[in-house]
Parts: C-alpha cells; structure tokens; sequence
C-alpha cells in the first residue's frame, strides 16, 4: 500500500478542480449538472472494461506501493477517480469556454447550400479518416506486439469518436476554437506534464513489449500522450454532441414542441438524428442576425442573454431585435414624415399580428416584406407574438412616438411625470415582455397575483434603466435635438433645453444628470426585491441583465471613466465581474 497515486491527484487534479469550480459555480445550472453527470457516466462506464483489459494484460501496471489498495475490476480506486476528475476539470472547461455561445447560429440546413456543403464534405473526408485509423489500429492488434497499445487506444476511442463525429460535426466544425480546440488541448497539454513526472516517480509503469517506444519527449511515451488527446477530445466531443442536439430541440420549436428542462438521452438523440432537410434555414439566419444586432448594440444585454438557456435566450435575443429594429427605424428616419410611416406600418404589423383570422401569417409575412427594409425583416418576422401581449408593444410603439415630438421643436418631457410615463412606455413595456418570456417558459412556478406584483415592479425597473440611459446619453440626444431632462428641473436650474443643446457639459447639466441618477438607483433599490420572486432559471440571469445596465449608472458617478461614441462604457472586466456577483447572489 502507498500513497503515491493518491498524491498525484491531491497536487494535480484536485487543485484545477477547485479553481474552475470556484470560477464556474455562479454560471452553473440544472442543465450543466445534467451534462457533466451524463458525461462522467459514460466515461467510466466506457473506460472500465478497457483499462481493466490492459490491467489484466500487464500493458501497464501499477506497484502495490504506489496506490491505497481497494480495485474494481482490477483497477486501482485513483484510476477510476482520475476517469471521474478528469471528465470533471475538462467539461467545466468547455462549460466556461462556450458559456456565452448561442449554438443556434451553428446550425446549418440544407436550403444554406454553400455551408451545408462544405460541412458535409468534410464529415465525410474526417469518417473516411476516422474508419482508416481504427483499421489500422485494429491491425496493430492483431500483430500483438509493439503497437498493441496504440492499437488498443485507437480501436476502443475510434469508434465512439467516428459516432460522435458523424452526429455533431456541424457544431464541431462551426464552434470558434475556443470552444472546441481549447477545451481539449489545454487540459491535454497539463496531463502530459503530470504524466511526466508519475511516469518518471515510477507511480504507473507501461510495458516495455507493447509500446511503440516513441517518445514526446523525455519520459513520456507516445501512447500516453495519444490517450490523453483522444480522452480529452472524447470528453468534448461529447458535450459538443450534447449541445448540438439541445441547439436543434430550442430552434425548432414546430419540429420539438415540447423540451423538457433535462432532456431524455432518447430525446437528445432523436434530435441529433433529425435530418437537417427539415432545418427552418430562414429562423437560423434570421438568429444569426439578431445575435448580431444584440452583440454590436449593447453590451449590457449581450452579455446578460449568455445566462440565459434554451428557448427563453433565444426569445429575449428575438425580443431585443424586434425593439432595436423598430427603434432604429423611427430614430434613424430621415424626417420627422418618416419616421411617422414607421410608427404607421408597426402598428399595422402588430394588428395583422394579433388579428384573429385564419390567414393571418402569411398575410403578416407578405405585408412585411412588402413594407420593410431587408434588413429588419427577420426582426418583425421571429417576435414570438404568439405568447406576448399585445398591450406592451404597442405602448412600446407609442413611446417611439414622443421621440417623434423633438423634430417638431418642441421639447415633450415637460416635467417628471411626463418623464415616467415615456419610460414606462419605451422601457417599462420591454420589461413586461421580458418576464411574460421568462414566466411562458417557466412552467407556471408563479400565481396569477404573484405575477403581477412582478410585472408592476419590472415595470419600474424599466423606468429605472431608462433614465440610466437618458443620464448616459445626455450628449448624444443632442446631436439629434432631443433633451429628456424634464424641463421643470432645467427650470430650477434657470436653464432652458435650449440651453443643454448649446452645452451638454456645463456643471448644471452634470448636476442635473446625477439627479436623474438619484432616481434612478431609488426606483431599482425599492423594484430589485421582485426579482427573488422570478422563477428559478431566470432570477440570476435577470439580475444580471438588471445590474450590468445599472452599472452604467454606478460609473457615471465615479470620474474619469471610459467614453466610447460619446457613450461612457463599462470596461469587459467590470462587466463580467457584474455578472458573476449577480449570479451569485442566487
Ligand atoms: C438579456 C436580453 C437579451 C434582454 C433583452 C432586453 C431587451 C428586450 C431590451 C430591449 C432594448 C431596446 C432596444 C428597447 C427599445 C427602447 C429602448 C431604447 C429602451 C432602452 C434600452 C436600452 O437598450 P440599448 O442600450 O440597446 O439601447 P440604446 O443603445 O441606449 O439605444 C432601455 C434602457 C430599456 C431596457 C429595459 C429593459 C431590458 C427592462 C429590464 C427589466 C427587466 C428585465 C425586469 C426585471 C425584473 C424585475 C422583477 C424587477
């Protein structure tokens, strides 16, 4: 009996675990769990039979002095620990890596002809590879003798990465590397270094008769190596499985009416078996485009919409589109006539939306595209109206219409009160929306009262966040002659709006911004308590879409913060130190 084995994990594993624990925990969900329990099931199911093989064949070996004692199968206890932590450290990896991927726009059907080609193409040369290797593995074998054990490695991780492959390949060839590449080599590239030094401390020997004798470099053999690489692509080969069949059951909602929250191993597979002939190509690149939109136009959102999962973050993503949309095209109208139009056609659209007649889809679809620019087609086409109130949106649509009162020369926000009303009519409506998503896709966890008293206090928060975002873009309204600090606090200050369109920056205007910062930071403290009563999968995410916009708030009291298109930012790392804190609060 020895503790050496031991050892190795107490130094070495143990400690990365901790660290990515430490670091993943506050993102972590059901679903993660979910996944690395089935990943970790597999592993040692699948490592079992085969390293017990090896034991048995003496292809390596471990001195009794060099382990505790207890076997299974003849595998030492740190062996089979070492199958379970290493799944553990390189999944948490991936799940850290890939955590703001929206694997939806990975997906290609066979209508996007260009792509669906190329990815095609290549899992065909990559099986072709895949079938060539194992044969030759299964030939090293056979010959029973120096490549016995590259052979043994090859047939027996050959076979399940060939399956994986041909299953997953659209998201194993699209992912960014740092979703793929990275989870797989860094982990591997740790385990050769404290492969070295076991190797080398004699903890596990390798028989001399079955091995290549290659070396990587000094003390590691070649086999050693490959098996470390070939477990650690296993590990994220199978997550990227994992995620690929959960990206098509959350797009396809009229292929997969229902998900459950834990996907069924069945249910995982018969998505990754669906063929992508019946892929929506148009609700993919119209995903595609919405994620764009979001990442280039805020920030705060885009973050935020990473911690959100399944069919709730896609819809949010679609929600944002569809108000960014709408928003661009009355503000960036060429006149005030303009924009009008714009105000016109979405109130049309929303009636066609929300007409209760048969036909009414297609005539919604002709009417967009007949009315519409190109660009904001997907927007208006994917807003999941079906479960959103109409109520929201067109108030939503009403707010725009008070910006349309600045190309008049007049100057609407005359007091606070008018000030509340326009927040809660371009901000107030989009929080409702935002929680009516999270209770639609939540299971009823919350009364009919309960939901209500949420509603009123998001609701607030919108009006919040929009007078952060009013005290942000103080300069920036003006360039388009808008001043929404209620004209009864210019008064107190003897200033006319007038006066902020000559200088946004004069200390009375400074002084007037940090007023509306005062409210809004009063209306988020006495709204943000509603957030606990969210149901549990969106609470986190929520405060995380609440705090990263109020953080805009909190640095524009501090000095000498970062501006960007005249707008202060939030530095990345604040950002995501914002997150982190918020999601775990939880
Ligand atoms: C996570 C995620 C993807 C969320 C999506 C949120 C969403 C749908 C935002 C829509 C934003 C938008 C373009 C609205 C049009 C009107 C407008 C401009 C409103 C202002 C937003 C600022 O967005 P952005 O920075 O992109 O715009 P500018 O570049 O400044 O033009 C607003 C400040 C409104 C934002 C308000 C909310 C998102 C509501 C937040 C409240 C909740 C989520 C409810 C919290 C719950 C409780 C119970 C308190």
């Amino acid at each position: 009996m020895g503790w050496d084995y031991a050892l190795v994990h107490l130094y070495y594993n143990i400690p990365p675990a901790a660290l990515l624990t430490a670091c993943y925990y506050p993102f972590c969900t059901k679903l993660d769990v979910y996944k690395i329990l089935f990943l970790v099931i597999i592993a040692v199911a699948s490592t079992t039979p085969w390293d017990s093989y090896l034991i048995r064949r003496r292809i390596w070996t471990y001195p009794s002095d060099a382990i505790v004692g207890p076997t299974l199968f003849n595998i030492p206890a740190e062996e089979i620990f070492f199958f379970v932590i290493q799944t553990y450290n390189t999944s948490l990896l991936y799940l850290l890596a890939s955590k703001p991927t929206f694997h939806s726009i990975y997906l290609r059907g066979e209508k996007l002809l260009h792509d669906g080609r190329r990815l095609r193409t290549w899992r065909w040369i990559a099986a072709v590879f895949l079938v060539a290797a194992i044969l030759l593995g299964a030939a090293m074998i056979a010959q029973n003798g120096r490549g016995l054990y590259m052979g043994l490695i090859i047939v027996w991780a050959g076979p399940f990465i060939l399956s994986l492959w041909m299953l997953a390949y659209q998201l194993l060839i699209n992912l960014p590397a740092s979703n793929t590449l990275f989870p797989v080599l860094a982990p591997t590239l740790y385990l050769w270094i404290v492969d070295t030094i076991a190797l080398r401390r004699g903890t596990w020997v390798i028989q001399s008769g079955t091995k290549l004798g290659w070396h990587l470099w000094d003390g590691l053999d070649v086999e050693e190596a490959f098996f470390f690489l070939v477990t650690n692509t296993l590990i994220v080969f199978g997550l990227v499985a994992f995620d690929n069949a959960l990206a098509i059951l959350n797009t396809f909602p009229c292929h997969f009416p229902a998900v459950a929250p834990l996907p069924s191993p069945v249910q995982l597979v018969k998505a990754l078996l669906f063929s992508p002939s019946h892929y929506q190509d148009d609700r993919i690149l119209g995903l595609q485009e919405a994620l764009k939109r979001l990442r280039k136009k805020s920030r705060s959102f885009y973050l935020a919409s990473g911690c959100f999962e399944g069919r709730l973050r896609i819809d949010l993503i679609l929600l944002y589109s569809f108000c960014r949309v709408a928003d661009d095209l009355v503000d960036n109208a060429s006149s005030g006539a303009e924009a009008r139009q714009w105000i016109v056609k979405l109130t049309e659209y929303l009636d066609i939306c929300y007409a209760k007649t048969a036909e009414k889809s297609t005539s919604r679809d002709a009417f967009i595209r007949s009315a519409f620019p190109a660009q904001a087609q997907s927007a208006l086409l994917l807003l999941p109206t079906a479960y959103l109130s109409p109520t929201p949106l067109y108030d939503l649509i009403r707010g725009f219409e008070t910006d349309l009162d600045f190309s008049t020369g007049h100057f609407p926000i005359a007091d606070e009160l008018k000030l509340k009303i326009y927040g809660s009519r371009v901000a107030g409506t989009v929080a409702e929306l935002c929680l009516e998503l999270a209770f639609h896709h939540s299971n009823g966890q919350n009364g009919q009262q309960e939901r209500q008293e949420i509603v009123q206090a998001g609701g607030r928060m919108g009006i919040a966040l929009q007078y952060v975002n009013i005290a942000r873009d103080i300069a920036v309204d003006v360039k388009n002659n808008r001043v929404y600090i209620p004209t009864s606090w210019l008064d107190s200050k003897v200033l006319r709006p007038e006066d902020v369109l000559k200088d946004p920056s004069s200390l009375m205007v400074e002084a007037l911004r940090q007023r509306l910062l005062d409210e809004a930071m009063d209306i988020y403290k006495e709204a943000k308590g509603a957030i606990e009563l969210l149901p549990s999968q969106s609470r986190g995410p929520m405060r995380v879409a609440v705090e990263s916009y109020v953080e805009i708030g909190r640095l524009l009291r501090e000095s000498g913060y970062k501006v960007k298109a005249g707008r202060a930012t939030v530095p990345k790392r604040r950002r995501l130190r914002v997150a982190w804190t918020a999601l775990r609060k939880g």
